[in-house]
């Protein structure tokens, strides 16, 4: 059986991050993916130029649609834009007999908001308590948590920040840091901290998406958290190593770089 796993997300119109980076993530890890839109963005390779989000009901009608007939052996959470959807997202999770990846968006790699500050404190008090796995970048945990992380070492107390706000495991995306690109994962007991080697490559949109994508991919295989967790570092890795150039601004990591032999471009 081919596992079925739901993003409720926003739409990238430039297809590098957002819904698309995780349906095309999905496909790439073998898995069903499906989605649920909170919002429309006009995006490209240089920033945001406009964002909608969908109505509370239509983001409720699409998850019911998918949920009680299709059923989902995993969730990933990435732009939920306001307190209201925020809200409305969390309540749907808790209602699921499945495991959630929250990837908490804050704002895009250009400095476009994609949440509003009046939902921060719905992400900490009603999402991320129905978190099997959270998945903040440096900037998402300073917002949330009040942690300044400037080097490594501080990534142990941001993630007992996080963890504070009730989610089972969090994952610490040290990828803004300099040197090798760090992840820290802990549930507050164990600890793993995933290393990979830096790409020097710009073309670096949608590695969030794509790695909380991965994990959920991985979870619903029925993986462990730290197994999936490794599994979707070693994935997020290839891509980013792979990313290309695409418009004027920083282009996307590549989801299919499994398939390709080497000669497409
Ligand atoms: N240049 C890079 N080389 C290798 N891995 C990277 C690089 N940049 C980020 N990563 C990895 O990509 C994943 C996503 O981390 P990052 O901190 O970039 O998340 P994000 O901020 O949510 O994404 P974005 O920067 O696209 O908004 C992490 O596993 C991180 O270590
Ligand atoms: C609709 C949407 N969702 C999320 C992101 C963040 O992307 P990233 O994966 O680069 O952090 C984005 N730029 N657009």
């Amino acid at each position: 059986m081919i596992p079925n796993v739901l993003t409720v997300a926003g739409s990238d119109s430039g297809g590098g991050a957002g819904i698309q980076a995780d349906l095309k993530t999905m496909l790439a890890l073998g898995v069903h993916g499906m989605s649920v839109v909170t919002a429309v963005t006009a995006q490209n390779s240089l920033g945001v130029q406009g964002a909608w989000e969908l109505p509370v009901e239509s983001v409720r009608a699409q998850y019911r649609s998918v949920v009680d007939d299709i059923g989902v052996q995993a969730v990933k959470t990435g732009m939920l834009a306001s307190a209201e959807l925020v809200e409305a997202v969390a309540e749907l999770i808790a209602g699921t007999d499945a495991p959630a990846v929250v990837d908490p968006v804050g704002v895009s790699k250009h400095g476009d908001a994609l949440l509003a500050a009046s939902a921060l404190d719905s992400v900490r008090t009603k999402l991320l308590p129905v978190a099997t796995v959270a998945t903040p970048n440096l900037d998402e945990v300073a917002q949330i948590a009040g942690v300044r992380v400037e080097a490594e070492r501080d990534m142990r107390t941001a993630a007992a920040a996080v963890l504070a706000y009730g989610p089972r495991w969090v994952l610490i995306k040290g990828g803004h840091l300099p040197g090798d690109a760090v992840d820290l994962l802990t549930d507050g007991s164990e600890e793993h901290w995933l290393r990979a080697p830096r790409h020097d490559n710009r073309h670096t949109h949608g590695t969030g998406c794509t790695l909380a994508s991965a994990v959920a991919s991985q979870l619903a295989k029925g993986q462990s958290v730290p197994e999936a967790v490794a599994a979707a570092k070693d994935y997020v890795t290839g891509a980013v190593a792979a990313g290309f150039a695409l418009g004027g601004g920083i282009g996307p990591v590549d989801h299919g770089w499994r398939f390709r032999t080497g000669t497409e471009r």
